[in-house]
């Protein structure tokens, strides 16, 4: 469903922070990305849901090339996008916000609360607030994910879903996304340092230094994930 092929990223000075990256995900699979910080993650992200365009490569979904389409365009096909700080607005309430995601803005009461149950958050004190300012960032975050949920999206991308998100909560958003995988037949791509994510995962994605350095089942990866050692080349040690 999603190919990257051949995929650099260059900014300004040159560096490269995405290195000829290829990378096939299939339709219906729950992805985890993970890697040390740095590494390009979110990168990665937006050039998939059209943020950013490389600097070569092509990226194809379900066979078009959609290298060039911006955001919008990417939505329409069925890519939706959950930032790391999400955007807030004005204007808007929660309600609106999730009955527009879904596609039903007669939504009825009941549906809009189980969304916002989901991901934790008291519909009877969410539900008519402005997504402004006076949301704290979890409570954004949450109903971003809550947002995404609503879309059933062929292909959702959540970057670090956990900022922000307190412990107690966080517990609930794994079963969140285990749920969001058996109503949705879409794939699934989480950006994520979480082991109980990781937990949930089909597969699992390192990324260092803007390449793959490991990718394949959970059950392949999950062992050899904290063994493997990550180290800086250039620096030969910690403060003496
Ligand atoms: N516009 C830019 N100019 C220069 N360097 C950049 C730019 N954008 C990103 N980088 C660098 O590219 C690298 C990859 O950034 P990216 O945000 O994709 O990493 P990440 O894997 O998501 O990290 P984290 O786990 O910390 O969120 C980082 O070293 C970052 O500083």
């Amino acid at each position: 469903m999603l190919e990257l092929k051949e995929i650099t990223v260059k900014v300004e000075g040159g560096k490269e922070i995405l290195k000829n990256l290829s990378l096939k995900i299939e339709a219906g699979k729950f992805v985890v990305i993970t890697g040390p910080n740095g590494g390009g993650k979110s990168t990665l992200a937006k050039l998939v849901a059209g943020i950013i365009k490389p600097s070569s490569g092509k990226i194809f979904f379900n066979g078009k090339d959609i290298t060039n389409l911006n955001i919008t365009e990417r939505a329409k096909l069925g890519v939706t996008f959950a930032f790391q700080q999400p955007v807030r607005f004005k204007g808007i309430t929660v309600r609106d916000l999730i009955s527009i995601a879904a596609g039903d803005t007669n939504m009825d009461e009941k549906k809009l609360c189980a969304y916002l149950y989901d991901v934790g958050l008291c519909a009877k004190n969410y539900i008519d607030r402005e997504i402004n300012a006076s949301l704290s960032g979890g409570e954004i975050k949450r109903i971003e994910i809550a947002t995404a949920i609503a879309r059933k999206t062929q292909l959702s991308i959540f970057d670090e879903p956990e900022a922000g998100i307190d412990i107690w909560s966080f517990n609930n958003l794994t079963g969140v996304f285990e749920k969001m995988r058996q109503e949705n037949d879409g794939s699934i791509i989480i950006i994520s340092h979480q082991e109980r994510i990781f937990e949930i995962a089909d597969e699992i994605i390192v990324l260092a230094d803007g390449q793959i350095s490991m990718q394949g089942k959970k059950e392949d990866v999950l062992p050899k994930l904290f063994t493997s050692e990550d180290k800086c080349s250039f620096c030969t040690g910690g403060i003496q």
